[in-house]
């Protein structure tokens, strides 16, 4: 992908920093389904140097459950907030986390009913948020946003999440930007310039927190809707950007 056409490049990383990383399509690229994301070779001990680089104040920013980041980045377990800031892992290791509501298990079942009639529909289980993908399965789009249109009428509190190739349903009260600020009044994050680096219209709540706090966003593609102040053209360019600061 060609770089921004309008964003500048963001300098490398420095030590007054806390650095906030989306994962789909910033730090990794795009898989068929969300469990044939690739980690590079590499990454890893990127993250691991930068980490202790930034005294510790870095942290994995994403729609992903905890559990699925520590599974993709094992042995890795890093700070994170996961399902768009609903779930939150501290520099302590503390996890606030919400219950699903009762009688949640029956409406997976129901969407993965929805999604057999698809080849390739995938239906993830994400504890309080039921992920509905159809990047394999262009036709299960509407039939997926019919369900979960139907099923916001049985969830209190719930809201529809669009993604990329995905709609989720999920309880409301949080963004990817209420994540960064909690974050941003903890150790080790506390004091330094905030960072934050994503590609999807979910990431623009964490931009315009640290836009707010006099930091940087990093817009991962082209897309002219932002509020970013810089960009990097997709993961190969955020894996070269991490290693020069590494
Ligand atoms: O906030 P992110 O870390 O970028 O997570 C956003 C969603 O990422 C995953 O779905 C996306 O990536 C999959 C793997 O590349 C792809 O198959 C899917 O089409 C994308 O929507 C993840 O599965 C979701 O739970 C996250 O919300």
């Amino acid at each position: 992908m060609s770089p921004h056409p309008i964003l500048p490049l963001p300098p490398a990383p420095a030590d007054d920093w806390a650095l906030f990383l989306d994962v789909d399509g910033c730090l990794l690229e795009f898989a068929d389904t969300p469990d044939a994301v690739v980690v590079p070779e590499g990454l890893p001990a990127i993250l691991e140097r930068l980490r202790e680089r930034l005294g510790g104040a870095l942290a994995l920013v994403s729609g992903r459950g905890l559990k699925s980041l520590d599974t993709i980045f094992a042995p890795l377990r890093l700070t994170a907030s996961g399902l768009h800031g609903l779930e939150r892992r501290g520099h302590d290791g503390e996890v606030r986390a919400p219950e699903p509501p009762p009688g949640f298990d029956g409406l997976l079942d129901e969407a993965r009913a929805v999604a057999a009639a698809y080849p390739g529909a995938v239906i993830e289980d994400k504890g309080v948020n039921i992920g509905l993908h159809w990047r394999r399965a262009p036709a299960a789009a509407d039939a997926l946003r019919g369900f979960a249109e139907a099923a916001l009428e049985r969830l209190p509190g719930y809201r529809l999440q669009p993604g990329d190739h995905v709609l989720e349903l999920r309880p409301g009260g949080s963004d990817k930007g209420t994540a960064i600020s909690a974050f941003l009044q903890e150790a080790p994050f506390a004091g330094r310039r905030p960072v934050f680096a994503g590609d999807d219209l979910t990431d623009e709540h964490g931009f315009v927190v640290v836009n707010a706090q006099e930091g940087m966003s990093i817009l991962v593609g082209d897309r002219a809707d932002t509020v970013a102040t810089h960009a990097l053209a997709d993961p190969r360019a955020v894996y070269a950007w991490l290693a020069s600061g590494a």
